[in-house]
């Protein structure tokens, strides 16, 4: 299965990729990775009550692909800041974009806030599949989508770097969702 997951993770990369208009030189912007898989229990709550799983964060991998068993949990933050479940069908998968992808695509790719609440009286059962760059790899959003009108969002980074950043003491009291910006923000944006 760890396979077949690492087979959809690139090919969603690779759609991304080309859908920036990038897909001749996939190779030379493709971050290579190795996947990490983990399994999670989550407990069903006392009866009648809507207890947090998991807490709001966006993910420090590049990405992430989440499959559950049919127990609804896993909800999304969206732009008005309602959060909102997200029902997976069956045999669907949901790919999660992680900080260092929203970093890659020079801002233009969000990395979700997502947590799991639980109810009802079924323990859920998740699968998370995340893409982990492989030691030394470089941060860095292709040329090609920084230009005046695009300028540069994030400095250049050590995938690892900021990764032990991101579960650094200091880093504990910065929202999940902001800590791309403490590490790597540019201000102002740098234009090419
Ligand atoms: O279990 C889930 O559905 C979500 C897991 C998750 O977001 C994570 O491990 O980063
Ligand atoms: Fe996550």
């Amino acid at each position: 299965m760890a396979t077949q997951i690492e087979e959809l993770n690139k090919l969603i990369w690779l759609m991304l990729i080309d859908s920036y208009g990038l897909g001749e030189k996939w190779e030379s912007v493709m971050i290579n990775y190795k996947t990490l898989v983990r399994f999670m229990k989550y407990m069903a709550p006392p009866p009648e009550e809507y207890e947090r799983g998991l807490f709001a964060h966006t993910d420090k991998p590049v990405s992430t692909i989440i499959c559950d068993d049919h127990v609804s949990g896993l909800e999304i933050k969206v732009n008005d800041g309602q959060w909102i479940k997200l029902s997976l069908s069956p045999s669907s998968f949901c790919f999660v974009v992680g900080d260092p992808l929203k970093a890659w695509s020079n801002g233009r790719l969000k990395a979700v806030n997502h947590r799991v609440m639980m109810s009802g009286d079924k323990d859920r059962f998740s699968l998370a599949a995340f893409a982990i760059p492989v030691e030394g790899t470089i941060i860095k959003a292709p040329e090609e989508l920084i230009d005046e009108q695009h300028p540069q969002l994030y400095k250049d980074f050590n995938f690892m770097d900021f990764f032990l950043f991101a579960f650094s003491d200091p880093a504990k009291h910065i929202d999940s969702g902001e800590q791309l910006q403490a590490y790597a923000s540019l201000s102002p944006p740098i234009s090419h």
